[in-house]
Parts: C-alpha cells; sequence; structure tokens
C-alpha cells in the first residue's frame, strides 16, 4: 500500500475502457481523499458516466485497478462493492409505499446495523427507540421534518432527490457517488439540496460528485478533476480549476453558468 492510499477513501489508476474503437476511458487516475467532495466534470461524452461505472463494479475496465480505504476492489462485484459501502443513490423503488418517511429512514438505519436481516425481518424487528435520535437528525439535516409523516408519494421531486440522498446516508457508506443530483431540479429545490449536501455529508463522508452545475461543483467541492475526450486535463482545488487556461479553453467558457 503507498502512503497515498492509506489517507484516500477512493483510488483509482490508469483506468481505460473501450468499446470497440472508442477510447471512452485513456488511463485515468482519480483519488479521492478522505472526507472530501470531489467533483468530476467535463462536457458530454468526456467519461464521466463511464468512470462511475468503473467504480460502482457495473464496467470492468480493460486496464486500471481501484481501492477503496486502501484495499483492491477491483475484481469485486457491484454487490460486494455496495456490501463494503461504496454507495450510489438510485431511484427510490426501494421505499415502503405504505410507510411514512420517517419509518422507512429509521428501516434503512436497522438494514444498516443489521445487514444479514431480510426486508421482512428488518420491518418486524425495527426499534423506534433505538434510532430514533439518528432519525430525526437526518429529517433535520435534509429538510424532511416537515414531511416526516407523510407517504413517499406525497413528495414533491425535490423532497424525494434529498430523501434518496438521505437514505442512501442512512446505510452508513463509506464513499457516496452523487451521480448529477441536481439534474431536472427547480432552483429554489437545487439549493435546498446543496445545502442538504453542505450541511449534512460534507466533511463526515467521501464524496464523489458527477454534476453539470457548476456553480454548486464550485461551491461544494474541495477537488475537481476535469475530464475531456476520455482522459483528466487537470486536477486540483477548485481555484486552480478555475484559473486554469487550458481548462477554460476546453470546457468551462462554455458553460453558461460558469
Ligand atoms: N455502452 C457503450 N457503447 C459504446 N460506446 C459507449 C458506451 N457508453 C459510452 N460510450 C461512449 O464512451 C464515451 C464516454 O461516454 P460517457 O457516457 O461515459 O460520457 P459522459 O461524460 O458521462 O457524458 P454525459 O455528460 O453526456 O453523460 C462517449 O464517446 C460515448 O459515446
Amino acid at each position: 500500500m503507498t502512503p497515498a492510499s492509506a489517507t484516500s477513501a477512493l483510488e483509482m489508476r490508469d483506468i481505460t475502457v473501450r468499446f470497440g474503437g472508442i477510447v471512452a476511458l485513456n488511463g485515468v487516475s482519480l483519488t479521492l481523499g478522505a472526507g472530501s467532495v470531489h467533483a468530476l466534470i467535463g462536457p458530454n461524452g468526456a467519461g464521466k458516466t463511464t468512470l462511475v461505472s468503473v467504480l460502482s463494479g457495473e464496467r470492468r475496465p480493460n486496464t486500471g485497478t481501484v481501492r477503496m480505504n486502501g484495499t483492491d476492489i477491483s475484481t469485486l462485484s457491484a454487490l460486494r462493492r455496495a456490501r463494503l459501502g461504496l454507495t450510489r443513490t438510485y431511484q427510490l423503488t426501494a421505499l415502503f409505499q405504505g410507510l411514512t418517511l420517517r419509518e422507512n429512514l429509521l428501516l434503512s438505519l436497522v438494514a444498516r446495523d443489521r445487514p444479514a436481516l431480510s426486508p421482512a425481518d428488518i420491518f418486524r424487528r425495527r426499534d423506534r427507540t433505538r434510532h430514533a435520535d439518528e432519525v430525526e437528525d437526518l429529517l433535520d439535516r435534509f429538510a424532511l421534518r416537515g414531511k416526516a409523516g407523510e407517504k413517499p408519494a406525497a413528495l414533491s421531486h425535490g423532497d424525494r432527490r434529498r430523501l434518496e440522498i438521505a437514505m442512501a446516508l442512512a446505510t452508513g457508506p463509506e464513499v457516496l457517488l452523487l451521480d448529477e443530483p441536481l439534474a431536472g431540479l427547480s432552483t429554489a429545490d437545487a439549493e435546498a439540496l446543496v445545502r442538504s449536501i453542505e450541511e449534512g455529508i460534507k466533511g463526515r463522508i467521501p464524496i464523489l460528485l458527477i454534476e453539470h452545475d457548476m456553480d454548486a461543483v464550485f461551491y461544494l467541492s474541495d477537488a475537481i478533476t476535469v475530464m475531456v475526450n476520455g482522459t483528466v486535463l487537470a486536477s486540483g482545488a477548485p481555484e486552480a480549476i478555475r484559473a486554469s487556461p487550458e481548462v477554460q479553453a476546453a470546457y468551462l467558457s462554455e458553460e453558461d453558468d460558469f
């Protein structure tokens, strides 16, 4: 293990992915520091989605390695990686539609503490008192207290997005992959979610953030990696990325909201 891997939450080294003649990723390396928010940005087709699928274990790269907390996870399935705490938010199809938000969050916390239990057992053994403080804390951090007694179907688009991330956090992740969390949200909902990420996760759990909203990226991130055509163009602190002539020329100058 190198000294860097001892302190980094995630390390990707020399990742290459080819789709026939297309090189989607060409020797990409990226290190996500413990507790930091690291954004991955780049124009359409840069390779961001492909890199996330390599990280999560959904796609095997042609070459390269992935380490989480110093352990080589390159050969593990997506399920094994998820069980180790590499967590990606999905649509909330797994929600119990008949239960309130408060109860759904409670079930995620029980599942975190008793990972071997089946959903039916989790449901039977839920203990409201044991996790009460954590549930209330999540409701506050994700601005969901006013909706705590509602069923999922009653939620607005913005509420659902914050609940998705709160549920992911409740499962006790080691690393959180947020893939375009602000996509499709109104300005007000996007601002509420940025606040929740800042107050609810930043500094506690390392986040890899893929996002097109540059205001949010520069506001939230401790580090930014810019990809273009399957390669890393630049990686560093937000101020350095903003000032980089190469990044300006290749990408940021095209962004309306930069
Ligand atoms: N399953 C696939 N088969 C063939 N080519 C693919 C496949 N998936 C991605 N590609 C190609 O790989 C390259 C990288 O695509 P990718 O979706 O990772 O980029 P991206 O940065 O996520 O783009 P966007 O911001 O539009 O989501 C593109 O040239 C894309 O056309």
